[in-house]
């Protein structure tokens, strides 16, 4: 696994080493040690996930409050998502700023999402299967969201349509108006 680039402070595009031959390929998608290394820390996970979308779902902005706040190590198996984090530390030089980079089946990137980011995804392919593992095990009532959209965010989600959104997404607060607690 190497290091493509730090998106935010704590945020990293991360690429595993393929070994393709005649029959296809190989890759470790996620090795502890070499994890570790490249985030300079040892972290744990507990939980992974598994979710299906079609062209235009987008998932988020969502997040766990303190102290249920998950860190998130993010794939794609199939088909392709623009992927975005936004900085909810309020310390932090870039609280407000919001990071994004394509991840596919194809290009095999991951984003590692420390605590203290809101996350979401937008579906750019007609379908994609979003794999994640998260540091803390899910929590509803310490869950939170932030509206996709958020003037105050200006995210640029590379889909020009309305995106699919879920009901609790759809009624999501805006930046200033959603509780962080980072
Ligand atoms: C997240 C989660 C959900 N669920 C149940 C709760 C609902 O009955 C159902 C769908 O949940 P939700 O609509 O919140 O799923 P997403 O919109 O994909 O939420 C995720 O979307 C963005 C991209 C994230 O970063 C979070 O990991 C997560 O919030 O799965 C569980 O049982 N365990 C879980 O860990």
């Amino acid at each position: 696994m190497q290091l493509v680039s730090t998106l935010l402070p704590g945020v990293l595009l991360l690429e595993p080493r393929v070994f393709g031959d005649e029959r296809g390929f190989f890759f470790e998608s996620f090795n502890q040690r070499a994890f570790d290394e490249v985030v300079g820390d040892h972290v744990d996970f507990v939980q992974d996930n598994h979710s299906k979308s079609r062209r235009g779902v987008l998932r988020g902005l969502h997040y766990q409050l303190p102290p249920k706040a998950q860190g998130k190590l993010v794939r794609v198996v199939e088909g392709e998502v623009f992927d975005v984090a936004v900085d909810l530390r309020r310390a932090s030089a870039t609280y407000g700023h919001w990071a994004g980079a394509l991840l596919s089946a194809a290009n095999k990137r991951q984003m590692w999402i420390p605590p203290g980011f809101a996350h979401g995804f937008v579906t750019l392919s007609e379908t994609a299967e979003f794999l994640y593992k998260t540091t803390d095990y899910y929590a509803p009532e310490h869950e939170r969201c932030i509206r996709w959209n958020d003037p105050a965010l200006a995210i640029d989600w590379g889909y020009s349509r309305e995106p699919q959104l879920s009901a609790k997404d759809a009624a999501a607060p805006g930046f200033a108006e959603a509780e962080k607690a980072f």
